[in-house]
């Protein structure tokens, strides 16, 4: 893997207590690491330290690269903003000293890498919280980002909001960005995190590949005339979420054993369930997941 960033044995303390305490580990290109630990354990502050916002009272941070340009965004996301998209990315590029031309381009190729066309000259203050943390990560990636840091991106965002900014996220991470986030949804996040680092007792854990659970699971997306047509499938089908649509249908997101989905497919067949997607998934370090 390549590596493109070092944090080696960073500590920290606030007011004599402390926070981090030789935290090491590295960031490779195309990783996506999610970072978890309680409420105060320090999630924010090592985010901070990676983003050279806050100094570490030791330990260094070694970079890979000449010129590694990181895009911070922090967990609260400015709620009154009276400007379109367009205008405001306009200024926040202006600011780091970026060209019209440059800004010009680049903010067309963000918007539409962030499905925000539509968007583009309506007020930000408008926007739902899942469009407004999409402005606050293209305001990170003004200039050519190669690490992303996101603190609590899908905090308080609607499932299909979540959704959405993962695939989003899928999509950096496949042209080439690294991420380090924190989180607490951290079961939908299964799928799109490689690495999940846990902070405990001011120390960073890594999980050991060696001992990862690996079973193997489907995430199944369909659509159902009547939600009782699953009954017999709920003891094997580990169900996220259930709409009623427009259409009176109910559409169905849920998890299954790998093992499980050909019988399941088979018989929502048999029930006309329409299936939209399926993708699977490698359920990794779940042990970390469960505890927070
Ligand atoms: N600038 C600061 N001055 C003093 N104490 C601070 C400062 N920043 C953070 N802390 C303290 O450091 C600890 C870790 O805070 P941090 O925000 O990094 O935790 P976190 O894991 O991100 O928490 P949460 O999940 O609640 O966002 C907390 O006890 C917090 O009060």
């Amino acid at each position: 893997m390549n590596t493109i960033m070092e944090i080696k044995n960073i500590s920290k303390q606030f007011r004599g207590k402390q926070i981090l305490e030789n935290a090491t580990f590295s960031i490779c290109a195309n990783q996506i690491i999610a970072l978890v630990g309680k409420n105060g354990s320090g999630k924010s502050t090592l985010l901070k330290i990676i983003a050279e916002l806050v100094d570490a009272d030791s330990g260094s941070i070694v970079k890979h690269r000449q010129t590694l340009k990181i895009g911070y965004v922090p967990e609260v996301t400015p709620s009154h903003i009276l400007f379109t998209p367009e205008e405001y990315l306009y200024h926040m590029g202006s600011i780091r000293g970026m060209t019209k031309k440059q800004l010009q381009q680049r903010i067309n190729d963000l918007l539409e890498l962030f499905h925000l066309q539509d968007a583009r000259n309506i007020r930000i203050d408008h926007f739902s919280k899942g469009m407004k943390q999409k402005v606050m990560i293209m305001q990170a990636m003004l200039e050519d980002t190669d690490l992303l840091i996101l603190d609590e991106p899908l905090s308080g965002l609607d499932p299909k909001a979540q959704s959405d900014l993962e695939e989003t996220l899928s999509i950096l991470k496949d042209r080439g960005l690294s991420i380090v986030l924190t989180c607490h949804e951290t079961k939908l996040l299964q799928h799109l995190v490689d690495t999940v680092l846990v902070i405990q007792n001011n120390k960073v854990i890594q999980s050991d590949s060696t001992h990862k659970r690996n079973t193997s699971k489907n995430k199944l997306i369909f659509e159902i005339s009547s939600e009782e047509l699953v009954d017999n499938l709920l003891p094997i089908l580990e169900i996220q979420q259930q709409s009623l649509l427009n259409n009176g249908c109910f559409e169905v997101i849920t998890f299954i054993k790998a093992q499980d989905t050909d019988p399941v497919l088979l018989e929502l067949l048999h029930k006309k369930a329409s299936i939209k997607q399926l993708i699977p998934i490698n359920e990794k370090e779940e042990q970390f997941y469960t505890h927070f």
